[in-house]
């Protein structure tokens, strides 16, 4: 269970992110909705590490993260979806993902260098790789290197190594931002696949209301930074709260 207790930042005199209490069960998709402005990204970005909260903790499956990197949270099992600074572009898509298997596995793995072990090290890897790239349809792609890649190829190919880190929780913000008509669809898959894990814990920041519909066992809504609504999809998109502060649609004259 991610959990977040009293998160709060403030930049200046504004509090961009207010007083947030809220947990997200394994098996679940969040959705986080709000306006422009409310604070969803902040959230991400504290949750994630990648900003220090003035206030507030956030915790998994009962330890503490609040503190630690953002490095050290990915670590210990959050996986934020395009962050990822490691595509080497010179080298082919199955050697990028090897290689994020192999990180994962550093350690676990270390059998003491004999050949045998190297080449049983080595099979054991690319085969977990190869599954990888087969979920994300990218195995006829593999010997590709990533600089050849079109667009959203490398984005579904960040995805997979995601995935190759076995995060608890994996985190999208945006996550068909920028793509075309053809390569957001494979994303939005992706996470449908991803659902099917009932073991992952999934939040995402969207916009686009009919994705939100079809994904989300959630919503949870932002505004002003502080959390005003919390429930099921249907519930949540019909409440007055969001009817008036996210849809703008004004009140009923009474
Ligand atoms: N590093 C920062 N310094 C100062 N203000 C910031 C910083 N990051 C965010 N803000 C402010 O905090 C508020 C929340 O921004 P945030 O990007 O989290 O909103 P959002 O809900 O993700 O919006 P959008 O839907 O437009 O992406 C905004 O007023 C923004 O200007």
């Amino acid at each position: 269970m991610l959990e977040t207790r009293g998160l709060t930042v403030r930049f200046g005199g504004h509090v961009a992110v207010n007083d947030v209490s809220c947990s997200f069960a394994p098996g679940t998709l969040t959705a986080i909705v709000g306006p422009n402005g409310a604070g969803k990204t902040t959230y991400f970005n504290l949750i994630s590490g990648q900003l220090k909260a003035t206030a507030g903790t956030v915790s998994l499956d009962g330890r503490m993260l609040s503190g630690l990197s953002a490095s050290a949270r990915t670590r210990a099992g959050l996986g934020r979806a395009f962050q990822l600074t490691n595509l080497f572009p010179n080298l082919t898509v199955l050697e990028n993902v090897r290689l994020a298997v192999q990180a994962t596995q550093e350690g676990a793995h270390r059998r003491g260098l004999n050949l045998w072990s190297i080449w049983s090290d080595h099979r054991a890897l690319t085969e977990r790789a190869d599954r990888i790239l087969a979920e994300v349809a990218l195995k006829a792609k593999e010997h590709a290197t990533v600089a050849s890649l079109p667009h959203g190829d490398q984005r579904k190919l960040e995805v997979a190594l995601l995935m190759a880190l076995e995060p608890k929780v994996f985190m999208f913000d945006e996550p068909t931002a920028g793509m075309n008509a053809a390569e957001a669809p494979v994303i939005l898959d992706l996470i449908r696949a991803l659902k099917k894990d009932r073991s992952k814990t999934i939040l995402l920041v969207e916009h686009k209301m009919d994705v939100v519909r079809e994904l989300a066992d959630r919503i949870i809504v932002l505004h002003n930074g502080q959390l005003v609504a919390d429930g099921e999809p249907a519930e949540v998109i019909a409440s007055p709260v969001v009817q008036e502060a996210y849809l703008g649609v004004a009140k009923e004259p009474a």
